[in-house]
């Protein structure tokens, strides 16, 4: 058993390798970008690279602009004049993760992921195509016997694990996830991360890169490799926090001094915001 799971190891190291950071490859990024709603000003020159094979984590007050960031990335909203969106990965292809589940009530779990790769002009998948890679998804996140239920049939937890097989279906190579388990109680939360770092070091997914709001400083450090830290409104990165924790990340981790020291220093630097 041990062996197996020093295999398992071994492999996600290989399969995900760090990288130094003079050879780190961007896969997508923010150059002062500012962002004005009318007179009020949310972001002020933002300057963010998103890495290969990263968990990055945005950390920052209530309103300051967190969920713009990542409305920027998807490029759903333009920056202010000056400021710059690039998409630098050739494989680069985005996902979403709201914080909200927002499934269709009247659709099955199944269909309420088969139905965006279903939908467009460029249809990428034929239907078969389309339910086939929705049931394999929904396999990946552990709802397999859940596939014909429909959403008020589903615990707050699954909703949730629907619309993570959602965003999952059309292969992202990046994740954006919006205060993803914020809604769900802390035992069901805990248990949620720990999938979400299985799924992003499984080689059944494509993903290569997570960025995840959240307002839990303990989630941060736990999941990622990078924290970002943000300052109140006009909102701008102040702080970049490298984690200092072993990879892969596992439950227990949180008892490391290393762990402890970093959630410290990262609440020392919120109160100073
Ligand atoms: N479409 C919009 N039109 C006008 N103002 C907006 C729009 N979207 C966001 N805002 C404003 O931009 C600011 C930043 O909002 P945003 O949702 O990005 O913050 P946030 O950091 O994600 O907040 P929270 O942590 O509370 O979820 C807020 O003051 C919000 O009212």
């Amino acid at each position: 058993m041990t062996a197996v799971i020093k295999e398992q190891k071994n492999f996600i190291a290989e399969h995900r390798p760090l990288q130094e950071s003079k050879e780190r490859e961007v896969m997508l990024s923010l150059s002062d970008c500012s962002l004005s709603f009318g007179e009020v000003q949310v972001l002020n020159q933002v300057n963010l690279d998103v890495y290969r094979n990263e968990f990055i984590s945005i950390l920052g007050p209530s309103g300051c602009g967190k969920s713009t960031m990542l409305r920027l990335m998807l490029q759903l909203l333009g920056p202010d004049k000056g400021g710059q969106v690039t998409y630098t990965s050739s494989d680069l292809s985005l996902g979403m993760v709201f914080q909200k589940p927002v499934l269709m009530p009247w659709l099955t779990a199944v269909q309420n992921v088969t139905l965006p790769l279903e939908l467009g002009n460029k249809k990428k998948f034929t239907k078969q195509e389309a339910r086939e890679k929705a049931e394999s998804a929904l396999r990946l996140v552990g709802l397999q016997d859940f596939m014909n239920h429909f959403p008020h049939q589903l615990s707050g937890g699954m909703q949730q694990r629907a619309a993570i097989a959602r965003a999952l279906a059309a292969d992202p190579t990046v994740l954006l996830m919006d205060e993803p388990f914020g809604a769900l109680d802390e035992l069901t939360r805990e248990k949620l991360n720990f999938e979400l770092l299985r799924l992003w070091e499984s080689p059944e997914t494509s993903l290569s890169s997570i960025v995840m709001v959240t307002h839990s400083i303990q989630e941060s450090v736990l999941l990622s490799d990078r924290v970002v830290m943000m300052s109140p409104r006009p909102a701008g990165v102040t702080d970049v926090i490298q984690v200092p924790l072993p990879s892969p990340r596992e439950a227990g981790m949180e008892e490391l001094p290393e762990f402890h020291y970093t959630v410290k220093e990262l609440r020392k630097r919120v109160k100073h915001l």
